[in-house]
């Protein structure tokens, strides 16, 4: 049974399919205490979680069943990424499920904010009647400045712009092409500071962005603005705000977040100009629901060994590339696998040449399981798809992906090369068109093998008699062979021996083998 613990609260209805599933033993453990959240994720294979959950690398290092961890949500500020993606374990969140319920909330804010509507009513509540003192502004006309135009950023601009705003917004990725096309003005961030009646920011928490918005920036400010964070706290400096507000230069702050949640009791919401709400920016029924589904969704797959929609701590490949490239997941990792067994050294590069139809394909992900096939022969299940690269790059491991014309006649071709501080070795393989997989090349041998089952390689010299000795000592080890390929470069000179046998090669067998005349080398592996 598949273990899945939900350790925030989570809309039942989007996690009807997990708590329908037949495989999976879903555990709602809301509000945990440090102690219980430990035992439980001991024997858990996987764990949902929104933004109170903090996923730290302790709570990661006693789990060590957790294949996959969930964030209902965009956010996974709250997510040791690093740890889990030393350990292997994939995190997912549902990125598109929030965006118009927290856009909306910001158009709340946003519209609160500049008619004091929370402050007016709190007085209504303390029976008082008071006008003058709640007069505010109008949208129309003025300038919202949006610092991260992405998902979020991008819904708010078009929502101001309905109500005739002018948007100008900063974001890296953001250029004026973009920014036409989104019918808004495009800035750095300097330009969007300095412009803005109201600023707004959606970006994620990392550290490029954690206080972006200080003192400095807001002396950059027009006085008088007012400034929006429906984002996450730690975007913009809460002190720094505190005093830009209490010396009237900022007019007034909307906030969802803080840089500590709960923020009850936050010198900031003393302020009569600042407006909150406790991080409802995606709380709604449809945000919720949307989430929940788009997670539990990815949870079962993986956990079931299909592949995520959205990964956060390795490349998403779209469903049309997935489709391209799933048939040659195998073969990129038997080659991996095949030529780190032959190989010997200190492993320092790997290269990985793409040919024929896949040279217009992303192979990044292809790369990434040869990567992987080749570290498993020292840490096996230790290193898998996440957590390839980053182990790699951990061991100085330098990895080299490179498109080649270079087809050798074949439709499709995958080369995989190691360089160890001993040796240079290659091995290349394709798909065959309703063949599957086959090896067709191993350093300068064109051999023909399917990557499969046990393997004896031999190097030999190319002399009468070496491959009848060979095939009779596997006779007298009861050894069948299912298929030999032999590759030389000359008559007479250095060859290569690939069999295929139908059961493992015992060490005594082995031993014989290489005591045979004429032989140079054997090497015997299952894959
Ligand atoms: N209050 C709430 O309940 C919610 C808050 N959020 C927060 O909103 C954030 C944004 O969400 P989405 O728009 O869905 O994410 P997104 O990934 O679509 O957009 C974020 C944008 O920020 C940009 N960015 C990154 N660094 C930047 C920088 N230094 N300066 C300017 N822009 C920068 C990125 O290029 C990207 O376009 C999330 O990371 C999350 O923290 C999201 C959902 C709900
Ligand atoms: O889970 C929540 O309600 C918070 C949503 C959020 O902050 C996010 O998706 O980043």
């Amino acid at each position: 049974m598949l273990r899945v613990l939900i350790s925030d609260p989570l809309s039942e209805e989007g996690i009807r399919p997990l708590l329908e599933s037949e495989d999976i033993e879903p555990v709602i453990a809301p509000s945990l205490s440090h102690e219980d959240l430990l035992r439980e994720i001991s024997t858990s294979h996987a764990l949902i979680v929104r933004s109170q959950t903090q996923v730290t690398r302790e709570l990661i290092e006693h789990a060590p069943n957790l294949k996959i961890i969930g964030r209902a949500g965009v956010g996974v500020d709250n997510i040791d990424l690093d740890a889990a993606t030393e350990r292997g374990i994939i995190v997912v969140n549902a990125p598109d499920g929030n965006t118009i319920s927290t856009a909306e909330h910001t158009m709340a804010m946003l519209m609160s904010l500049a008619r004091n509507i929370p402050q007016a009513y709190h007085q209504l509540q303390q029976k008082k009647w008071e006008r003058k003192k709640f007069v505010g502004v109008e949208l129309k006309g003025k300038t919202l400045g949006i610092v991260g135009f992405g998902r979020i950023g991008n819904e708010v601009a078009q929502r101001a712009k309905g109500h005739r705003m002018n948007v100008i917004a900063f974001d890296p990725f953001l250029n004026e092409e973009k920014a036409e096309k989104a019918g808004v003005k495009h800035g750095e961030l300097e330009d969007v500071l300095k412009q803005a009646d109201f600023l707004t920011v959606h970006t994620p928490l990392i550290e490029a962005t954690r206080h972006l918005i200080n003192k400095q920036s807001i002396q950059l400010m027009k006085p008088g603005a007012r400034i929006l964070n429906c984002a996450r706290g730690g975007i913009i400096e809460e002190e720094a705000l505190f005093e830009a507000i209490k010396s009237g230069r900022i007019a007034g702050a909307a906030l969802d977040v803080f840089e500590e949640e709960p923020a009850i009791d936050h010198p900031l919401l003393s302020l009569p100009e600042v407006i909150a709400t406790p991080h409802l920016g995606a709380s709604t029924v449809e945000a919720q629901e949307n989430v929940a589904t788009d997670v539990c969704y990815d949870v079962m797959e993986l956990l079931r060994g299909g592949t995520v929609k959205n990964p956060v701590n390795m490349p998403s490949v779209s469903s049309e590339m997935m489709d391209k490239l799933s048939p040659y997941f195998q073969l990129s990792e038997k080659l991996g696998g095949f030529l780190s067994r032959l190989s010997e050294g200190t492993l320092e590069r790997v290269n990985v040449y793409y040919s024929g139809d896949l040279l217009d394909v992303d192979t990044m992900p292809l790369t990434r399981i040869a990567v992987k096939g080749i570290l498993q022969r020292h840490m096996g299940d230790r290193v898998n798809d996440v957590n390839a690269f980053r182990t790699a790059k951990d061991k100085g491991i330098i990895i080299n992906e490179q498109k080649s014309t270079s087809t050798k006649g074949f439709t499709n071709l995958i080369r995989v090369e190691i360089e160890t501080d001993h040796e240079k070795r290659s091995v290349a393989g394709t798909l065959l068109n309703g063949l599957g997989a086959r090896i067709v090349q191993l350093d300068q041998y064109s051999i023909d093998v399917v990557p499969d089952g046990h393997l004896i390689v031999i190097h030999h010299m190319d002399q009468p008699g070496a491959i009848g000795r060979v095939g009779s000592l596997l006779a007298e080890h009861t050894i069948n062979i299912a298929t030999m390929q032999v590759g030389r470069t000359n008559i007479g000179g250095e060859a290569v021996m690939v069999l295929t046998v139908d059961k493992e090669v015992e060490v005594d067998c082995h031993q014989k083998l290489a005591g045979i005349n004429d032989i140079k080398q054997v090497q015997c592996l299952t894959l």
